[in-house]
């Protein structure tokens, strides 16, 4: 990544070049009168500025500098400027804080002490962006909290909501980890249901001779160890939403129960006589697939018809085009404010491997290795090693001339989700000016 640039505003060229020396850590663009100044803004749009107030036409007063400022922060008010101002100028540097301005600091300059307060500006820059993104992020987000902007994954949103206010029940095919869950909330959130409960069970973790009294319940000594009327969880979520994760695991004989149930709408507990009606929106989820149980005869075909209404495929993680990175970088926003820890970034090489990493795990494996890398990492920035992840091949991979047009949309979704939607640094990523970036973007129809 380049060197960050910082905006040097200063008439004197013998001080111009002394400051672009003692700050040789950045990239010091310079400017000596208003106009040069606004427009080296514009151009490279620093994240922070040292400013002399006595600027041409009015290098003894502060009139012309106090203009620049205004105008400065009018264009971009979340850049840090620190106004550089000699002894008999307090008044005016006060001014200049009152107006906006992030610090001031006396002449002659102190290199150390300017050093500092010129990193600390950038580092409190970075972290006000870092928390913008972030709330951009959510606020971008298709369904509440579910993060994506995979084409794929969008459709499958829309139709999220399409369904949702429906009673229609829905079949939630996905890997591990993959989002099932959080898509079966959003199903329940978004639907009439939503004052009610939502009730999950995991058909897969209760052992077959509990399963049944778990989901419908039983009464009172209907069997050893029954001791009182104990509830299942269907009629605990009554007007709500019932979620049945891993349907392909659950036995024979107790699909035929769970199919006389989705046909009635009733279910009797264990041991009782009685038939209780229930009102309740069903979704399930599986890894397994389904067909090919049903060829085996391990699945009902009567269940599974009944159970998939409507049928939503949820992409592993490493299908969807720039979702790595942008979920990368929310779980770790998210984790840092949980551990009450100050703002940190990936480098380059976390990045790639965030990015050319396979995730088996899906989503669930990112958040705990991403949250493990927060709490180990001892810096600011989180490196591959800090991630456990294997190093990435170079990024040759995107072969650009092959596949052209497909390769460059890819690469362009990438670097945006990279970027943070950040047209000049995602421009900076992929090597092209910025109206490039966004007559390509036109081209592939691609939103920020
Ligand atoms: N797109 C997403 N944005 C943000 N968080 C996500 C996203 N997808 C999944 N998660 C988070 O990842 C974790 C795993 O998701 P979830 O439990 O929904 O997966 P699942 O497919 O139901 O997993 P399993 O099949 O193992 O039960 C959860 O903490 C969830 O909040």
């Amino acid at each position: 990544m380049g060197k960050k640039k910082l905006l040097v505003i200063e008439d004197d060229p013998g001080l111009q070049k002394q400051l672009r020396w003692s700050f040789d850590a950045y990239e010091v663009v310079v400017a000596g009168d208003r106009e040069t100044a606004l427009a080296q803004m514009r151009r490279h749009q620093p994240a922070v500025v040292t400013m002399d107030l006595g600027l041409p036409p009015d290098p003894e007063g502060a009139a012309e500098g106090l203009a620049t400022l205004q105008q400065m922060l009018q264009h971009a008010p979340e850049t840090k400027v620190i106004i550089l101002s000699g002894n008999q100028e307090r008044a005016h540097a006060l001014k200049a804080i009152a107006m906006g301005a992030y610090d001031f600091h006396q002449k002659p300059c102190e290199p150390e002490m300017l050093a500092l307060v010129v990193e600390r500006a950038f580092y409190l820059h970075a972290m006000q962006q870092e928390n913008r993104r972030m709330l951009q992020i959510e606020a971008d987000s298709p369904l509440a909290g579910f993060i994506t902007r995979d084409p794929g994954m969008l459709r499958l949103c829309r139709s999220v909501e399409k369904v949702a206010p429906s009673s229609a029940t829905v079949m939630l095919l996905g890997d591990s980890g993959s989002g099932k869950e959080l898509i079966a909330r959003a199903l329940h959130k978004m639907s009439g249901r939503q004052d009610k409960r939502f009730v999950a069970i995991n058909c897969a973790a209760i052992p077959e001779t509990l399963l049944e009294s778990e989901l419908f319940g039983h009464e009172k000594g209907a069997f050893t160890g029954a001791g009182q009327q104990t509830l299942g969880k269907i009629e605990m979520a009554n007007g709500g939403t019932f979620f049945l994760d891993e349907i392909g695991d659950m036995a024979m004989a107790l699909q035929a129960k769970l199919l006389r149930f989705l046909q009635e709408r009733v279910i009797e507990r264990v041991g009782g006589r009685t038939e209780i009606p229930i009102d309740v929106r069903i979704v399930c989820a599986t890894h397994q697939d389904l067909r090919e149980l049903v060829r085996q005869g391990r699945f009902r075909e009567d269940l599974f018809y009944r159970l998939s209404e409507i049928v939503l495929a949820i992409a592993p993680l490493r299908e969807r085009v720039g979702d790595c990175a942008l979920l990368a970088h929310y779980f770790k926003n998210r984790f840092c404010a949980a551990e009450g820890r100050p703002s940190m970034g990936f480098n380059e090489e976390a990045l790639l491997a965030i990015e050319q990493y396979g995730w088996p795990g899906n989503v669930r494996e990112m958040e705990n290795c991403i949250k493990r890398a927060v709490i180990m990492s001892d810096g600011p920035q989180i490196g591959a090693a800090d991630l456990g992840l294997p190093l990435a091949q170079s990024e040759a991979t995107l072969n650009l001339r092959q596949v052209r047009d497909a390769a460059e949309y890819k690469v362009m979704v990438m670097a945006l989700a990279r970027a943070d939607a950040n047209i000049v640094k995602a421009a900076e990523l992929l090597g092209v000016s910025r109206p490039t970036l966004y007559d390509l973007m036109n081209h592939h129809g691609i939103k920020t």
